[in-house]
């Protein structure tokens, strides 16, 4: 049965995808469109892996799921030459969710 945790995270996940509305961050990132990405990010993350976490309760920690959404941003900015969409659009979706996965704003999941 899924812990009151993974009721908050799906939420937030949901507030999350919102912010990356041309979807560049809903599934994995395959070689086929990123030519040598397998070899460059050692360990990718996106929406779709981040709700599988969530629904086998991989979540224990808030910070865990934290940790995720910055992995896939840093990925992007990584990855992805500066002067691209998709860092652009990495780094304008880290900032967002960063501003919303804070104390104050999250206290309603975090007791
Ligand atoms: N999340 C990413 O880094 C990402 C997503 C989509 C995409 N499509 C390309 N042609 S390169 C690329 C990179």
């Amino acid at each position: 049965n899924a812990p009151p945790l993974s009721k908050g995270l799906e939420h937030l996940l949901g507030l999350l995808e919102k912010k990356d509305p041309q979807q560049f961050f809903a599934w994995p990132v395959t070689d086929n469109i990123a030519p040598g990405y397998s070899t460059i990010i050692t360990q990718p993350m996106d929406f779709s892996t981040m709700r599988s976490k969530i629904e086998e309760n991989e979540y224990t920690y808030l910070n865990e799921f934290i940790e995720d959404f910055k992995l896939m941003c840093t990925n992007a900015m990584k990855y992805n030459q500066v002067d691209t969409v998709y860092y652009k659009a990495s780094k304008k979706l880290l900032h967002a969710g960063l501003k919303i996965m804070v104390p104050e704003k999250l206290g309603w999941m975090l007791n």
